[in-house]
């Protein structure tokens, strides 16, 4: 039998692109100079698809590749992928959940304290020499400030778990109200309003995107902190950024933006703010286990067995 076509959208794992290597006949779509050509070339020949938070299946993707039966993709977040598409021609989708909650609720919690106790700053301190000069300037307490958390999913409850280990209380807003003790707010300003921290944990979505704007921005208050680990679209990044230049926000830790890797240069000075380039799944031990389930979903439907982690 002819190896099976596996159509890898951009770099993402060595490990990952090896394995699939060896298993299928795998497609490197960046490294194709003619990418419209290069697809109606292939267009019979590859039945799979692999992407990630940078680069998924848009439907026109879908649409070139008659023969598609699955997109595995290398993230949690699915909004580079056309599930209605996919749905309409019975494309299978997986994603990679749970694997990762613990990194990226790890990274919220790091992202929360870089911000309020100014750790990256303190570190360029020492490494200046200024400390020889006196003593760092005293900084904000993390432990039971009020974390309000947009969406709690599993990530989202990750955060809120280890945010109790501080003695914070947590307030959140979702679709629906959820069976935990956590309160909830039906309106995110709301939320922003009774909130010291205000995370963003939920799924991009056309009813997410922008989900924080000016409003929100402003119910959160200079002495407010937006963290940021879900995607550069829940932001209305200009309103962000002149909020944090204006002094009308107090801080915010971000590890995703409207154009990544474009981040706004206005940001580059601001001692309050914390950048971090998509980092949130970024370890050895996470990115292995998530390339084990793109290849243990790949290997299930070629094989007909039951996906292991199912969207569509
Ligand atoms: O951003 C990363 C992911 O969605 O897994």
């Amino acid at each position: 039998m002819d190896a099976i076509g596996v159509l890898m959208m951009c770099p993402m794992n060595n490990y990952l692109e090896q394995e699939l290597d060896k298993r299928f006949k795998l497609f490197r779509y960046w490294t194709q100079p003619k990418q419209a050509e290069f697809l109606s070339q292939q267009a019979d020949s590859i039945r799979a698809v692999v992407g990630n938070a940078t680069a998924g299946a848009n439907a026109d993707l879908i649409d070139a590749l008659p023969k598609l039966e699955i997109v595995s993709c290398f993230s949690v977040g699915l909004d580079r992928v056309d599930l209605t598409r996919c749905k309409e021609k019975g494309v299978r989708v997986t994603n990679t959940p749970d694997v990762l909650t613990d990194d990226v609720a790890d990274l919220a919690i790091g992202l929360m304290l870089a911000v309020l106790r100014r750790i990256c700053v303190c570190d360029k301190y020492v490494r200046s020499g200024a400390w020889k000069l006196g003593d760092f300037k005293l900084t904000t307490k993390f432990s039971g400030k009020r974390i309000g958390i947009i969406g709690l999913g599993r990530i989202g409850l990750a955060i809120a778990q280890r945010a109790e280990g501080f003695d914070c209380p947590i307030s959140y807003h979702s679709r629906s109200k959820k069976a935990t003790n956590y309160t909830y707010y039906s309106s995110v300003v709301k939320l922003a309003s009774n909130s010291d921290i205000l995370v963003i944990a939920c799924a991009l979505t056309p009813e997410t995107t922008h989900i924080v704007n000016r409003e929100v921005i402003d119910a959160l208050g200079p002495k407010g902190v937006l963290i940021n680990i879900g995607r550069g679209p829940h932001v209305d990044e200009a309103e962000l950024v002149s909020a944090l230049v204006e002094g009308r926000l107090g801080g915010a830790g971000l590890d995703v933006f409207e154009k990544e890797p474009e981040v706004p240069e206005q940001l580059f000075g601001l001692e309050n703010v914390v950048l971090l380039p998509h980092v949130g799944s970024g370890t050895e031990e996470t990115r292995k286990a998530m390339a084990d389930l793109v290849l243990g979903n790949l290997e299930a439907h070629f094989s007909s067995q039951p996906l292991l982690t199912p969207v569509v």
